[in-house]
């Protein structure tokens, strides 16, 4: 037998058996020749393929399995896929924020009101009253919809001349981790499940948050109340100026084939529980808020209503520098008279994480609640403990505490009733991660976690969590509960512990020492940590990063507002403060070493269960600091840091070297008055590093 022409095309490696049964079967003489007229004389009636072939009955299919319950392949698929049944009846609750309060509402009725407020959160000058939306993606049948303009006005309906006014857009709304995967995976280049089943994914350019390119529009209502000015993160914009970002970041959208929306909560304190819509453009950032915010039953989601807060994230869509106040392609915008922040040319997903932070960090105050950048978690006798400190000190890593349930990560409310946790998922560093060291965070990355900028095995999809080579902060979002000792609802009772952590990479603080009040309120105000600068490029000395409140990036208040409340709440309610270096010990970096992270969970250990508040205790020179002379399960000789430097004259210097940065830092809040004089600011100054320049 001859073989036909089309078989040389073919590579060798698609000479697979299937493939060569089909060349022995269709012989070229039949395709040539008698192809054509096969064809013909199969549109007058084909004859009757005989199945038997010849063979007796006695020889049968394989019937032992039914049959599938279908017609045709559409019919099958059909089958495959159920629809969500409503898990209470309609109607049988009382809507909140609902327009329709009281009423029972169809199905219908209400997903259209869900697409109305949709419509008019995308509203923009384009179409003036929003698009029309449509529930579900693009090319499937409509589930629901509703035409913006038109629903308001029909008479307007063909005066609008562009073509955005005419267009649906297409809502995927609250879609769950598995369809949100699906929506990735097919549309977003980057998306890959690794072997744990976690979603790896890029955040493109930006592997980090834009401080310098965070804007706050300074109006009325809001603006004696913000800290403006040096050293704050709040640089100003003109409403009309966050209108034109606005309109940019909703008209493009708009003009995309389907937008996320994710309608969520804020803070597990019901009293203070905040609404939030995020409008996205990617199901990466659907699923990092899916996890991070707070996620509503099916009935809190049937009752959500208006939304307190909306975010425009439009990701890679870069602002107009030709704007007034834009400085560069990125711009992230606050406006909290209309309860909008819009998010253009950065995809990195913090950015929505901590601009709702900023916001619970202007609204909470506002009722006497302190909002906090901490950690939090709570001993089984119902022992809170609250961890400060900067990116990368160490918060996430010492909340999730296999001996303790965890509240929450890294954002807090504390108010008279004690603490609840403003999010509803972590979001750890995961460079270097390692299963022995943070089995928790280890096990959490699984199906539902957002893995951000890690390296994987091309075929196995092993992650290599000590590769940097997209960037040293690679990230894990995953839902709270993925934590298994998680404390939820995520609330807890008065701390008893404040442990201010500094990552101290010159390695002249003390791995541990008790605070007093002016101290606590010194090291909370001067926001300490040191990380090493440039490792790529050689250089070897620690950068001091002064950040008050220990995250400066966030408040929205002066500095002092914050710290008074803590002052407040810590004294009232008998919490004792500690300042603990989860930095380096032995030297500074280059010389010593970090602290190994099983010493630092002893010391932990020995706050929590209130060993070391009885302990001895010496002072340090200079910071007079109050240091335990024994911590169980920590060699006592790295306690006295000057005990672990083997060049003392080189500790010293290097004392003085940090003491002085502190006290160049602390100038700018000196003079602040609290309360119509600066005495408390007196105090707390005197609770600084004291020492004499020349000696
Ligand atoms: N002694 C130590 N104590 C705490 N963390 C340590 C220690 N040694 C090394 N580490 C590492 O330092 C990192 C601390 O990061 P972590 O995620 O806890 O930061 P964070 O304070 O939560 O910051 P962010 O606010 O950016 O989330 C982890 O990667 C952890 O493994
Ligand atoms: O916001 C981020 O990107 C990470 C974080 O928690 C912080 O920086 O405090
Ligand atoms: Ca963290
Ligand atoms: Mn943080």
């Amino acid at each position: 037998m001859r073989h036909c022409n089309f078989r040389s095309h073919v590579p060798p490696w698609e000479t697979c058996n299937a493939f060569k049964s089909l060349t022995t079967v269709v012989s070229c003489d039949k395709m040539s020749s008698t192809g054509a007229e096969l064809h013909v004389s199969g549109l007058q009636g084909l004859t009757k393929i005989d199945t038997t072939m010849g063979r007796t009955s006695d020889v049968c299919a394989d019937d032992s399995v039914p049959t599938v319950r279908a017609q045709n392949l559409d019919e099958l698929h059909s089958l495959q896929v159920k629809k969500s049944a409503p898990s209470t009846p309609r109607g049988s609750l009382t809507p909140k924020g609902g327009a329709t309060a009281g009423t029972p509402r169809s199905d219908e009725e209400r997903q259209r009101q869900q697409l109305q407020s949709i419509s008019t959160s995308l509203a923009s000058l384009t179409r003036e009253s929003g698009p029309q939306v449509v529930r579900g993606e693009p090319g499937k049948v409509p589930i629901a919809s509703v035409t913006g303009r038109a629903a308001y006005d029909p008479r307007a309906r063909f005066q609008d001349t562009s073509d955005s006014a005419l267009k649906f857009t297409h809502v995927l709304y609250n879609l769950s981790p598995a369809e949100l995967y699906e929506q990735a995976l097919k549309s977003e280049k980057g998306s890959y499940i690794t072997s744990a089943g976690a979603l790896a994914t890029l955040s493109g350019a930006k592997t980090g948050r834009s401080p310098k390119d965070k804007r706050v529009v300074s109006e009325e209502s809001s603006r004696d109340d913000l800290w403006w000015g040096k050293g704050s993160p709040n640089i100003e914009m003109d409403e009309e100026t966050f209108l034109v970002n606005r309109e940019r970041a909703v008209d493009y959208l708009n003009s995309l084939d389907k937008v996320f929306v994710n309608d969520q909560f804020l803070n597990w304190d019901p009293e203070n529980r905040i609404k939030v819509r995020i409008i996205s453009a990617r199901a990466y950032h659907s699923l990092f808020m899916h996890n991070m915010c707070i996620r509503p039953t099916p009935e809190e989601l049937e009752e959500f209503g208006t939304p307190d807060f909306t975010i425009y994230n439009a990701g890679k869509f870069p602002c107009n520098r030709y704007t007034h106040y834009m400085t560069s392609s990125t711009s992230v915008d606050v406006n909290l008279k209309r309860k909008e922040m819009v998010i253009l040319g950065t995809q990195y997903a913090g950015e929505m994480k901590k601009g709702l932070f900023s916001l619970m960090h202007y609204l909470m105050p506002k009722r006497g609640i302190l909002s906090l950048h901490s950690g939090c978690n709570m001993g089984k006798a119902g022992d809170v403990a609250l961890f400060f400190g900067l990116s990368g000190t160490g918060k996430t890593t010492l909340s999730t505490d296999q001996n303790r349930l965890l509240i929450g990560d890294d954002e807090h409310c504390w108010g008279d009733g004690g603490v609840s946790n403003i999010e509803g998922g972590c979001y750890a560093k995961c460079i270097d991660l390692s299963k022995e060291r943070e089995p928790d965070i280890w096990d959490a990355i699984k199906f539902g976690t957002v893995l951000e900028n890690v390296v994987f095995d091309e075929h196995t999809r092993e992650v290599d969590y000590s590769d940097k080579s997209v960037t040293e902060n690679t990230r894990a979002a995953y839902p709270i509960e993925f934590i298994p000792n998680a404390k939820i609802p995520c609330v807890g009772p008065h701390p008893r512990n404040v442990i201010l952590l500094a990552c101290d990479a010159f390695g002249v603080l003390p791995p541990v020492s008790k605070l007093t009040l002016p101290q606590t309120m010194y090291h909370f105000i001067s926001g300490y940590t040191a990380i090493v600068a440039g490792t790529e490029d050689g250089v070897t000395e620690p950068t001091a990063t002064f950040s008050a409140c220990f995250g400066a990036a966030f408040i929205m208040m002066h500095p002092t507002k914050y710290a008074a409340m803590l002052a407040e709440k810590m004294q009232k309610h008998g919490a004792t403060a500690w300042l603990v270096n989860t930095g380096w010990s032995g030297g500074s970096y280059g010389v010593g070493s970090r602290m190994k992270l099983a010493y630092t969970r002893r010391i932990i250990d020995a706050i929590h269960d209130g060993s070391l508040l009885e302990a001895e205790y010496t002072e340090t020179p200079i910071f007079s600091l109050h240091v335990p002379t024994a911590v169980d399960g920590v060699p006592s000789e790295i306690l006295m840091p000057e005990n672990s430097w083997k060049d003392k004259q080189a500790y010293t210097d290097t004392l003085k070297k940090l003491a002085g940065l502190f006290q160049k830092n602390f100038c700018n809040f000196a003079d602040y008055e609290v309360g119509g004089d600066s005495n408390l600011t007196q105090e707390i100054l005197q609770a600084g590093p004291v020492f004499d320049q020349a000696s």
